[in-house]
Formats: C-alpha cells, structure tokens, sequence
C-alpha cells in the first residue's frame, strides 16, 4: 500500500546536518564535506525495506535487474543483496538476471541536456517482453529516466 507522503522520510538540510565528529570519513572526503546529512546506516535500511517489498512482489517470475552505469553501481550492488537476503527470508525462489546500461547526461557537475545511452538494438531486443526492473541511483532533472524509458519502450 503506498505511503502517506506526510509519512515520508524528508531529508532537510537545516534539520538533518549531523557533525562529522560523529562519523569516520574517508581522509580524502574530509576537506570537501561539511556534515553529514543521511548516515549511511539509514540508507541501508531503507535499502533492506525497499528490497522486501520489491520482492514481495514478485511470484516465481523471472526478473531482470538492470544497473544504470556508473552512478547507480553501489546502490544496485546493495540492493541485489538485500533482495536475496529478502527472498531466502520469504522462503521464495526468484530467479534473477543481471544487468548493465550505460547512460551518461553530466558533465562534471552540470547537465549536459544530452543523454547518451551505450546499448546496442540487439542488447535493448534482448530485453523485449521482459520484467525489467531498473536501479538508478540519482533523479534529478529527470531526462535521463526519461531517455532511458522512451529507448526502452520502443524495444
Ligand atoms: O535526472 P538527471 O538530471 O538526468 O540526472 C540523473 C543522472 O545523472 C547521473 O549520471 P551521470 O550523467 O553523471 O553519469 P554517471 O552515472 O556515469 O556519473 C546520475 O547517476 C543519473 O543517471
């Protein structure tokens, strides 16, 4: 049942600005990072519930999880993971398949309003008729999801 957005986790900057005493942080990180506003121990459980209800979804049905490249890699990484920890809990077989799209819209910090998606017409046919289930790491204009579902949708 979906959510009551006033029931959402809301990160704001003013509410949500912990210290970083209270974190250890990369050397490399420390002179670009301010505070923290998401620890990472939230991210993953959320990432633990998001992956239960996904796969509480599904049925014995073969699903493709398809990474977006590079940004989404660490995220898709986590949840795959915690979709089988998910499933082996639920007592359920899921048989899942693996893969990459390349899609690249940024060009250091700005959009670049060009989205270029690495996938060939043989790869996107491969995926027709297919329960897809997209890992994207980031939306923030949203041309690159809307890129990525027009291409898609048109295999
Ligand atoms: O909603 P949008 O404004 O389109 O932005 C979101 C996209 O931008 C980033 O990718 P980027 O183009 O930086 O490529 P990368 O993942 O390879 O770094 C991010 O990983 C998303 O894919």
């Amino acid at each position: 049942m979906p959510m009551d957005p006033s029931q959402w986790i809301d990160v704001v900057e003013d509410k949500f600005k912990y210290q970083l005493d209270h974190f250890v942080i990369p050397g490399h990180y420390s002179e670009d990072v301010e505070s923290i506003l998401i620890p990472h121990g939230l991210i993953m459980d959320r990432i633990s519930k998001l992956a239960q209800l996904i796969t509480s979804e599904y049925d014995n049905e073969r699903v493709v999880v398809c990474c977006v490249l590079k940004g989404g890699h660490q995220f898709f990484s986590d949840l795959v993971n915690y979709m089988k920890k998910a499933l082996n809990k639920q007592g359920k077989t899921l048989p899942i398949t693996l893969d990459f799209i390349r899609v690249k819209s940024y060009e250091n910090d700005k959009s670049s309003g060009q989205v270029h998606i690495s996938m060939t017409d043989k790869e996107l046919q491969e995926l027709r008729g297919k329960n897809l289930l997209l890992v994207e790491d980031i939306i923030d204009t949203g041309k690159t999801m809307k890129k990525l579902l027009e291409t898609l949708g048109r295999r």
